[in-house]
């Protein structure tokens, strides 16, 4: 798949008077035409900052930005500010012009790069009836509500024909139902348009909604990478357990000191069957400490954690079995929050 974004060894450090600050420390990513790309981390681990290196909006201290293909270090100005027309922004705040209407501030990008004032407003109107505001042409943006003013920030966003849509935190003003709505909306565009999206943000519910990838941010370095089911189902790193498991930590109070397995399922295997017929198998009962599934991207999902028999003969045996079958199981005992 072509490669889109490719992000080499990238630094970032800020120097103040009396401190300095190492805000990304080596960062290497690579995003592919078409993907929902997700980075996640907590607040101050570097998400903001690394996405304003993508379009130059900050330049890295070292190492390579390569947008399709170029390296944005070696543009000048003028390519840049090209460039800038191929990846738009949307912000958690909107950015919206207050003293123009609607689709004023969606003619505005038009009007930078001096596209014919018949054409730009021909193109607002398309873009406002693709974000569903057409009836809101003439309002202005305090007129509107936060989902609404998303909206006329993604149809100006869109305006250009970028190849890239960057969201920093665009739903993290917006209540769940609206921020539903708002990423149906970029689902829709990513699927319809084939346009790339990267998505900040400290909401895992947000990546198991609609990203295809995801990178877990932790302390201006790259935690772990990968398609979102891998990341949710075996999360490697202590960075994204911490996250996938934000709310379970008090299952794994429960857990200390017993002999736990996290057993992993997808769509296609249910291990209802399984466990019953290895309680069988084994003749001893195994307590249940958490069944769970989720839905990411469409896709059923679940894991189960069990509390295995204190008999270490038995246990080993009923790993042996899970894993006869197929199903994944992971140890817990050494998990460490
Ligand atoms: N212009 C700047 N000058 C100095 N330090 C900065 C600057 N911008 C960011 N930082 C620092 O860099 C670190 C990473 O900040 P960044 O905003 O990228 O994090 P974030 O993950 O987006 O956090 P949040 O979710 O809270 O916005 C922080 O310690 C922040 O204080």
């Amino acid at each position: 798949m072509e490669t889109m974004i490719q992000i080499k060894d990238v630094t970032k450090t800020f120097i103040g008077k009396d401190n300095t600050v190492e805000a990304l420390k080596g960062i290497n990513l690579e995003i592919h035409r078409g993907e929902i790309y997700g980075i996640i981390g907590m607040s101050g681990a570097g998400k903001s900052t690394l996405v304003r290196c993508l379009n130059f909006l900050e330049r890295p201290s070292s190492g390579t930005v390569l947008v399709e293909g170029k390296d944005l270090s070696t543009l000048r100005d003028s390519e840049l500010r090209k460039m800038r027309t191929r990846i738009a922004m949307i912000f958690q705040h909107f950015n919206l012009l207050m003293q123009r209407t609607v689709i004023d501030n969606v003619c505005f990008p038009m009007e930078i790069i001096k596209m014919p004032k018949k054409d730009a407003l021909a193109r607002a109107k398309e873009l406002l009836g693709i974000v569903g505001l057409s009836e809101k042409e003439q309002a202005y943006p305090a007129q509107l509500s936060g989902g609404q003013k998303q909206r006329v920030a993604i149809a100006r966003a869109l305006a250009t024909n970028p190849q890239i849509l960057l969201c920093d935190e665009a739903t993290s003003a917006l209540d769940p139902t609206t921020t539903k709505a708002i990423l149906a909306l970029l689902k829709e565009i990513n699927e319809k348009y084939g346009i790339t999206i990267v998505i900040i943000t400290h909401e895992m519910s947000v990546v198991q909604e609609i990203c295809t990838h995801v990178a877990i941010i932790d302390e201006g370095n790259l935690a772990e990478t990968g398609r979102v089911e891998e990341v949710f189902q075996r999360p490697r790193s202590k960075a994204a357990k911490k996250l996938v498991f934000q709310g379970e930590r008090e299952q794994y109070e429960e857990m200390k000191g017993k002999r736990c397995i996290r057993i992993v399922f997808t769509s296609n295997s249910s291990f209802e069957p399984v466990i019953g017929n290895m309680v069988l198998a084994c003749k001893v009962p195994v307590n249940i400490l958490l069944a769970d599934t989720r839905d990411i991207g469409g896709v059923a999902h679940g894991q189960m954690i069990l509390q295995l028999p204190e008999d270490n003969a038995v246990a080993e045996k009923m790993i042996r079995y899970l894993r006869d079958r197929k199903l994944e199981v992971e140890e817990l005992n050494n998990y460490v929050g």
